[in-house]
């Protein structure tokens, strides 16, 4: 069992003016995978950190399975952290450094009910570490020292040493960065494995958004300390609730068009000269932004919106047109040809439009028609 609680957690650096962490509750569930995602800056690492115990929070508490846990050292906590540069013993062999933190002395609650200070015998040792260099297939490298292994294979004996403690919960830290785009897929991969196979709550920090979404059972979307969105990736990428998620989630980015309220609850979106009319009253004082995947756009043969070629990008499964109306830019995926064309007619999925404002940032659930073209 390990559920996480942070409950009203600051975090100020030193003597600087803003909150580095401002105001966050949030519950992890037992054997969750929870990802926190975000810009650079916005207070992963911080965040991870307070939870292990390695930086201490300004206020607030971090409790594991109703336990305080906030004022203990590091080691009592029952957690294990794998770090962006594993930090492997360079001259210790895979065996050494899997074997490493067995060799510490634990605490125990002896029969007497009583705290004890116990070591693991060598055979213990080599059991626990041949299980799980067999289950991160490292049982042929055991012997060599990290300088003679792979980035892919670095990592995996970082994952496996931050694993043969049994750890109660397992953070992690940009654990991919360091790899290629192959490596990352597969290390990704044996990620999401280890973590069924061992059925403890994981929390892994990215700022890749494509990342997160592959492997969180629930993703809390960060910027400047705060949690933005805390959601299933579906729930993130269909339903954003603010302006701030709606652009970093997905890629190619959500297109934002700004537009002018006029009465009757009808947006006039100036730039692509439609207007849409919102079936729930909106408030007079906002001031609305619409958004659209790419993808909910489509071209037209006949009617619709004439835009203007830009240029083609190709991503290798699909490709993205770049087509702009006076000053405003707008993307959207395409499966036809388009090089031959300046001239293009688009269209909008009303239905897969979104309404925000722009004052706030705050998504207003409304639906809409197109009342003019
Ligand atoms: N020890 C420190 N002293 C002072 N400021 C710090 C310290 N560590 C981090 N910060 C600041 O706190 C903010 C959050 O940093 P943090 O490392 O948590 O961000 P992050 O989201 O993990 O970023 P990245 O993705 O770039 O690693 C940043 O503005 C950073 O400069």
């Amino acid at each position: 069992m390990a559920e996480i609680k942070l409950e009203k957690i600051y975090k100020k650096y030193g003597n600087s003016k803003d909150n580095t962490i401002e105001n966050l509750n949030l519950k992890i569930n037992d054997k969750e995978f929870m990802v926190f995602v975000g810009p650079s800056g916005c207070g992963k690492t911080t965040l991870l950190r307070m939870i292990a115990g390695l930086e201490e929070v300004s206020s607030g508490n971090i409790y594991i399975d109703s336990q305080d846990v906030t004022e203990m050292e590091p080691k009592e906590r029952d957690i294990a952290m794998v770090f962006q540069n594993y930090a492997l013993y360079p001259h210790m062999s895979v065996f050494g450094n899997i074997s490493y933190p067995l060799k510490q002395k634990r605490k125990i609650v002896n029969e007497n009910g009583k705290e004890e200070y116990i070591k693991y015998s060598k055979s213990e040792i080599e059991d626990k570490v041949k299980k799980i260099a067999e289950s991160l297939n490292l049982t042929k490298l055991l012997k060599r020292k990290p300088k003679e292994l792979s980035g892919g294979e670095r990592q995996r004996v970082a994952l496996a040493r931050a694993m043969v403690r049994n750890p109660k919960v397992f953070l992690m830290d940009e654990p991919l960065s360091n790899l290629d785009a192959k490596l990352r897929t597969q290390t990704r991969g044996e990620i999401l494995n280890l973590h069924k196979t061992i059925n403890t709550t994981f929390i892994y920090v990215t700022h890749d958004q494509t990342e997160a979404l592959t492997m969180g059972d629930r993703i809390a979307v960060i910027n400047k300390g705060k949690i933005m969105q805390l959601d299933s990736p579906e729930e993130l990428y269909n339903n954003p609730q603010n302006i701030f998620v709606a652009e970093f989630i997905g890629n190619p980015q959500m297109n934002m068009i700004d537009g002018v309220l006029e009465k009757d609850n009808i947006i006039d979106i100036i730039d692509l000269g439609i207007k849409l009319k919102s079936s729930t009253p909106i408030n007079a004082e906002i001031k609305p932004v619409i958004g659209i995947r790419p993808e909910n756009i489509s071209i037209s043969e006949s009617k619709g919106i004439l835009v203007s070629k830009e240029y083609v990008e190709f991503t290798g499964n699909e490709k993205i047109l770049h087509v702009y109306k006076n000053d405003l830019k707008i993307r959207l995926t395409i499966d036809q040809n388009v090089e031959a064309r300046e001239n293009i007619i688009i269209n909008l999925n009303t239905e897969k439009i979104m309404l925000f404002d722009s004052i706030t940032g705050r998504r207003i659930n409304t639906s809409f028609e197109m009342v003019e073209i």
